[in-house]
């Protein structure tokens, strides 16, 4: 299949569209673990899966999938003792083999699945997709109300992961509801360079009831983490998937008891279950799965609240405690008004606590509109983003145990996005393009392997990157562009340039930089528009001065536009709009579509304030053209403003 001549991108289209021979081989002779089937329970398939032929071993409808429920407790698996729930010890499985809708008792019988699996695991009946998922249950002992779990029991549910890694396709934690979203989001972290899913449910009423929420969550549960390869951890209630990092409860009496506010759910089980694959967390290494047990408890939530003692947070700030999370007002706001509060946070950041500032409010994202949110980042404060409070405890947990990092690094690493827990900066959503790396990582990604496929790739994509970065502003980012060797004259797919963009936003530096580093004033988009022209619709002033300083002017048809664009003007009375266009060197003169000019509108219409205005622009521009003006007194001028016009150019007749 190899083709040298190919690009990457030809070949990589093609490896897609060809089913690749080496997969079927590799099927043939060894299936994959989740296909396999034991010896002596091959002749069985035909009886509980309509296959003719008994001894093949993997058919559609053979196929199987297998996923490893650790039950560590909650509500789903308690039952009342002295009228109180409280967990239930070597129920459950028991409980579970009496349901038909999780439990397949005849395929279990038939294939003999417990003599090959235990006596703990069960099978649900054969899914809509003919996959069959057999589950073993690791039941804890004791069993815990999650408000009773520590750091520890995440460390045992990592590790219980990962030396189970290999033998499951998925893995489903039952927990209870109170700190699901804390062992969620530890987990995320804990577990690195994760490929297979990990999903927690549990339930607000038991299983054991009639009316109960945990058929249907852990039913729900198996069917994504033996099915999808989403390679997260995730939460899974009440009908939705989420990422486990996002998650907060947020109602303690509905089965809809979990809110993902800052990030849509992954998937949604409805009629079908539909997977957001767009949203999926995507691994970006080859390194092997590990869990990272080694966990900081030196750390806390704090919340401010109107009247906080300077001493409460003194003392909250004392060692031992290495990392913070301050849950502040709005978007990441606290008194500025308060130096004795803002003294014992800095003080405390300069002793080395990291301290993260995300917001009290269930959505949203700090930033620093606010002179409230400045002075927290002058205490030295780091931005959570949009974290929720209990992904950015554990992330701190996770980070500050890392002894192979200084301050610094785990500053830095706090900041950054590590699994999906945040979007650092709403606002700008910044690209990270100074990273020279990124085209090669691209690159890699996708194979390729020759110079020219590589420098292919390049000139396909930096355009693109580098409007995106004259989009926000970012000239280091543009700047790693160019050392990359990539063209910023070059349009994207729609022959927009990176000046376009930028004088579109208005962003003179930008607009200076791409100037002085080649780009052309003349370039046009497919719609045959300059970055003049741009800039005129968007009123950026200073930008369309810098580019007609620079030999900017409207292309033909841009002049023809003009005019029917400066009559609507006039008709509507938009003074600036007119002033902006005459500044971009229209002629107030052309005319419009029908052969009237803005002034004529104006005038047919009565707004005399315009033609007045328009009059003035043309004594001023023949004025200039007479040498009587220099170039840069166009914003400040007495004349203007004493409103005295004096005509050195003939008015056009009326
Ligand atoms: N619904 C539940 O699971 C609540 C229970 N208290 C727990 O968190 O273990």
């Amino acid at each position: 299949m190899a083709d040298s001549s190919a690009n990457g991108l030809t070949s990589l289209a093609r490896a897609l569209s060809q089913p690749s021979l080496d997969l079927i081989e590799v099927n043939d002779v060894s299936p994959p673990r989740s296909l396999q089937l034991h010896p002596g329970r091959r002749r069985k398939l035909s009886s509980c899966n309509s296959i003719e032929n008994a001894d093949l071993i993997t058919s559609p409808c053979a196929a199987e999938a297998r996923v490893l429920v650790i039950n560590t407790g909650g509500t789903i698996g308690m039952t009342l003792h002295d009228d109180v729930l409280a967990p239930q010890a070597n129920a459950f499985v028991k409980s579970l083999r009496k349901l038909p809708i999780v439990h397949d008792e005849t395929y279990a019988q038939q294939t003999r699945m417990y003599e090959y699996y235990g006596s703990d695991t069960l099978v649900l009946p054969l899914s809509k997709q003919n996959k069959r998922i057999v589950y073993t249950i690791l039941e804890y002992n004791p069993l815990l109300d999650s408000s009773n779990m520590t750091t520890d029991d995440w460390g045992r549910i990592g590790k219980d992961i990962e030396r189970n890694y290999e033998s499951y396709d998925g893995f489903v934690i039952l927990h209870g509801t109170d700190t699901m979203a804390y062992t969620a989001s530890a987990l995320s972290f804990m577990c690195e360079h994760l490929g297979k899913p990990i999903i927690l449910t549990g339930s607000q009423v038991p299983i054991y009831e009639m009316r109960n929420d945990g058929r249907d969550n852990l039913l729900g549960a198996l069917l994504i983490a033996g099915q999808f390869v989403i390679p997260e951890v995730c939460l899974y209630f009440y009908n939705k998937l989420y990422r486990g990092n996002r998650v907060t409860k947020v109602d303690a009496g509905s089965f809809n008891a979990f809110s993902s506010p800052n990030l849509p759910p992954l998937a949604t089980a409805e009629v079908d279950i539909a997977i957001n694959w767009d949203t999926v967390w995507r691994a970006n290494t080859t390194a092997k799965f590990q869990v990272k047990t080694e966990l900081n408890r030196n750390v806390g939530l704090l919340r401010l609240f109107p009247g906080i003692t300077a001493s409460t947070v003194k003392a909250f700030l004392q060692p031992p405690m290495e990392g913070v999370v301050l849950e502040t007002y709005g978007s990441g706001n606290a008194p500025d008004n308060r130096p004795d509060l803002l003294e014992q946070l800095k003080k405390a950041t300069d002793a080395g606590v990291i301290i993260i500032n995300c917001t009290q409010c269930l959505r949203g994202s700090v930033s620093t509109s606010y002179a409230t949110g400045k002075v927290l980042i002058e205490a030295g404060l780091i931005a959570g983003g949009d974290m929720t409070p209990e992904a950015a405890l554990s992330k701190l947990s996770y980070v500050l145990a890392k002894k192979e990092l200084d301050l610094e690094a785990k500053k830095k690493m706090m900041a950054e996005n590590l699994r999906g827990e945040m979007i650092a900066d709403l606002a700008g959503a910044k690209l990270c393009l100074s990273d020279s790396r990124f085209i090669q990582v691209i690159a890699k990604s996708l194979s390729v392997s020759c110079k020219e496929e590589l420098e292919a790739i390049r000139d396909a994509l930096t355009p693109t990157l580098a409007c995106a970065a004259a989009k926000i502003g970012d000239i280091e980012a543009l700047k790693a562009l160019k050392e990359m060797g990539s063209n910023l004259c070059l349009g994207d797919y729609d022959g927009r340039t990176p000046l376009h963009v930028a004088a579109c936003e208005g962003h003179l530096k930008m607009v200076q930089y791409l100037l002085s580093h080649g780009a052309s004033v003349h370039a046009k988009d497919r719609y045959g528009d300059t970055p003049l022209c741009n800039a005129v619709r968007f009123r950026r002033k200073e930008v369309v001065k810098l580019l007609r300083k620079t030999g900017a002017h409207f292309s033909r048809h841009e002049l023809e536009e003009a005019g029917t664009e400066m009559c609507s003007l006039a008709a509507n009375g938009d003074m600036d709009g007119l002033e902006i266009w005459s500044l971009a060197g229209a002629d107030l003169n052309q005319p419009g579509y029908d052969g009237q000019t803005a002034i004529q509108v104006a005038q047919a219409i009565g707004k005399k304030d315009v033609v007045a205005f328009l009059l003035r622009l043309m004594s001023k521009k023949s004025k200039k053209v007479l040498g009587e003006f220099n170039d840069d007194d166009d914003d400040d001028d007495e004349e203007e403003e004493s409103g005295v016009i004096q005509f050195k150019a003939t008015p056009p007749a009326l």
